[in-house]
């Protein structure tokens, strides 16, 4: 089966040559003089370090993780707007710059021609993308948003910027949808609504979307892969009912769970007492102990407990691996 994204020992670092700095602020020319060798030492920024998964073709992937963790440098290496420092990573089965016509990418900040109305905004994405430009979509997603389509970009709010570069994407009828937040800064019906549009959309016509966001809460039931970074590296990955089928999460007394250290058999990611109450995430490896309450997490629950657990094991259900298996 065709992967829509696939990363092998995928790595991205950023290089910065570090200038000095003077007293008043400014570069020292004694300091770069004297110091020569600390001068032209190049600071690398670790974007992306080591990343193997695959994630299979169809189906919406939510693509999440804290501030830095490397999710928009993941997505520009699949637009192919970055090239790897090391490893591969391939879209669609080819390279990402061979898959360029088949694929679409709303970058965090938009970029869109300021000087064009919203219409001339779509005309151009018609002319180059005339083989596969479905304008009935585009249309429909600025009408939705009732924009008036004499409008320059320029006049127009962050979040009706965003329903134009949607309309743009989805109007490309890409095979492969990346998505860099795309739903932060719209109002919480207009979310609402162009989720809901995106969903069908992808789902009618077969489209992987790669979604990055940081409301967890509003990925519940829409999303089906899960790939969690952190720290530029895979924290979960895999089809999102078996991500939450392997985690279970528990409550108990605190005292029973210190006294008889119930969950030592089991990989616990994190744990937390509240009162006299302990609540801890747990990969179960056999039979939880009666006097735990077990209940399956939310995707929500399971994020979080690994966000503030970042030293956690990592976890790859990888639908291949286990149907070789
Ligand atoms: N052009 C760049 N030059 C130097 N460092 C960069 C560059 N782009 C990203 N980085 C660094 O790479 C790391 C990952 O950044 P990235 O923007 O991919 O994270 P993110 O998960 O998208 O974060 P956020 O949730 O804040 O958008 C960060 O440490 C960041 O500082």
């Amino acid at each position: 089966m065709i992967s829509a994204i696939e990363a092998a020992g995928l790595s991205k670092r950023f290089g910065a040559w570090k200038r000095p700095i003077g007293a008043r602020g400014c570069v020292d020319m004694r300091l770069r003089r004297g110091a020569r060798q600390a001068t032209t030492a190049p600071q690398r920024t670790t974007g992306l370090a080591d990343l193997d998964f695959r994630l299979p073709a169809g189906g919406i992937c939510a693509l999440v993780g804290p501030n830095g963790a490397g999710k928009s440098t993941l997505l520009a290496l699949a637009a192919g707007l970055l090239k790897p420092t090391e490893g591969s990573i391939t879209t669609l089965g080819t390279t990402p710059a061979a898959a360029r016509e088949r694929l679409a990418y709303v970058a965090q900040d938009k970029p869109l021609h300021p000087h064009l109305t919203v219409a001339a905004t779509l005309r151009l994405g018609r002319e180059l993308n005339l083989r596969r430009w479905d304008s009935a979509v585009a249309e429909r997603i600025v009408a939705e948003g009732e924009l008036d389509p004499g409008a320059k970009i320029r006049s127009l709010s962050g979040g009706q910027r965003t329903r134009v570069a949607l309309a743009l994407a989805l109007g490309k009828r890409p095979e492969l949808l990346l998505l860099d937040e795309p739903m932060a800064d719209l109002d919480p019906l207009a979310r609402h609504q162009l989720t809901g549009t995106l969903m069908a959309d992808a789902a009618e016509h077969g489209t992987t979307v790669v979604m990055s966001s940081h409301v967890v809460a509003e990925l519940e039931g829409s999303c089906d892969h899960l790939l969690l970074l952190g720290a530029g590296r895979v924290r979960l990955a895999g089809p999102l009912e078996d991500l939450l089928a392997a985690h279970t999460l528990v409550t108990g007394r605190a005292e029973d769970a210190l006294t008889e250290d119930t969950l030592a058999p089991h990989t616990v990611v994190e744990s937390r007492t509240t009162g006299r109450q302990l609540t801890a995430l747990i990969r179960p490896d056999g039979p939880v102990a009666a006097s735990w309450q077990p209940t399956e997490p939310t995707l929500e629950e399971l994020v979080l407990a690994h966000l503030r657990a970042p030293d956690a094991p990592p976890l790859t259900l990888d639908e291949a691996q286990e149907a070789a298996v």
